[in-house]
């Protein structure tokens, strides 16, 4: 195929290119309804004159938290002018600054300006106007671990939370999102003291779910017959591996193009064969990057293990000799290891009360993992 055909060619295998957009927000959004109902439980006393309820949404990456919280928040403002729902990539808005840019904007339909204004200002016109006009905000922290970084966090928790005690009748909430167990830990008391969360968990998706899921993008992002199910079978298990949805999501789109720029009609094994070199985990190296000095360790000891899957007892004898620590920072760390789908612990039913668990890596051994 010559590069007249490749730019000219006009038939498509794709029904809807932005079906694998990775901000594409599918209309049927399944297994998640008793999350999105937890979460309309709290805005709930919002939209009755009252203030909403906080809430930590915690889960594995690509477990559909970004996408419940914006369904939601276009529900929520579909249906009452009393709610204001602004949603916040914490990834892109990092300062205290960027953020209440991001709320302003949402509020007032336009950005206050960068420079000469000062920061006091920008919050009494927000909260000013919530007031006059009495309406509740609530704010979405999506990845809100980024304000951590730079240690921003507890002054933006402090600013919306504690807003009522400086303007009338303000009611405002946090909703903050993250793929992080350990970030309850992280704010300061006089912060603890006003966001007790409730805390809403979005489980990893099981095997059926994974192919359910890919199946109907699939079905929205290609014409029929594209793609058979056998190969939709062959990526859930791929995806399911990973435990990572969007590298599902993202081979369905690599296979479509290898597929279309072939002019093939359909996707065939071979091109499925050639996306799996082409798509990397990307979020299974950005987790490991994240990880702590302690946490890495813990997990060098568990790929290291050669043959049999070794029980919790003998991985934490290794982690004590290199590390010192207790059996409870081990624990804690274990947890959060599982948490972020890089180990599974199930039990064995063996050891003192049946308790014993073994610990089995969710990733290929490779040495440069
Ligand atoms: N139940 C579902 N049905 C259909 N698509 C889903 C479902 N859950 C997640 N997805 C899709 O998976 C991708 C990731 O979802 P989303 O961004 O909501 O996850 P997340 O938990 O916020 O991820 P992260 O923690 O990495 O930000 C999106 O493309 C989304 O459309």
């Amino acid at each position: 195929m010559g590069i007249d055909d490749i730019l000219l060619h006009d038939e498509t295998i794709f029904r809807n290119l932005h079906a694998f957009d990775s901000d594409y927000i599918p209309e049927n959004f399944k297994y998640r309804d008793s999350q999105m109902e937890a979460l309309a439980v709290c805005i709930r006393p919002a939209l009755m004159g009252g203030r909403p309820i906080n809430a930590v949404v915690l889960g594995a990456c690509a477990t559909g938290k970004t996408t419940a919280i914006r369904k939601l928040f276009e529900m929520v403002e579909a249906n009452s002018e009393k709610v204001i729902c602004s949603y916040i990539n914490c990834q892109l808005h990092t300062t205290r600054f960027g953020i209440f840019s991001q709320i302003y904007y949402k509020i007032f339909g336009y950005y206050p300006p960068e420079t000469g204004v000062p920061f006091s200002r920008i919050y009494h016109d927000i909260m000013h106007k919530l007031s006059t006009e009495d309406k509740a905000l609530i704010v979405a922290l999506d990845d809100v671990n980024h304000l951590f970084h730079d240690r921003n966090a507890n002054r933006i928790f402090y600013d919306i939370l504690r807003a009522h005690e400086a303007f009338d009748n303000v009611r405002t909430g946090i909703f903050a999102i993250l793929s992080d167990i350990e970030f309850r830990y992280a704010l300061d008391k006089n912060v603890n003291s006003v966001f007790i969360p409730q805390e809403v968990i979005f489980q990893p998706y099981n095997y059926d779910e994974i192919y359910n899921i890919l199946k109907d993008r699939a079905k929205i992002g290609f014409y029929n017959g594209v793609i058979s199910d056998e190969l939709i079978e062959e990526i859930s298990d791929l995806t399911f591996r990973t435990g990572d949805l969007r590298y599902g999501i993202n081979l369905l789109r690599v296979c479509g193009n290898l597929a279309e720029a072939e002019a093939s009609p359909r996707i065939k094994k071979a091109h499925l064969k050639e996306a799996i070199k082409d798509t990397t985990y990307t979020n299974f190296k950005d987790t490991i990057k994240n990880l702590s000095k302690n946490e890495k360790e813990l997990l060098k000891i568990i790929r290291d293990a050669k043959g049999e899957n070794q029980t919790a007892g003998q991985v934490y004898d290794k982690f004590k000799k290199k590390t010192g620590l207790s059996y409870s920072s081990f624990n804690r760390i274990l947890e959060k290891l599982e948490f972020l789908r890089l180990i599974d612990t199930p039990f064995t039913g063996k050891g003192k009360r049946g308790n014993a668990r073994l610990i089995i890596p969710r990733f290929n051994k490779g040495p440069d993992r």
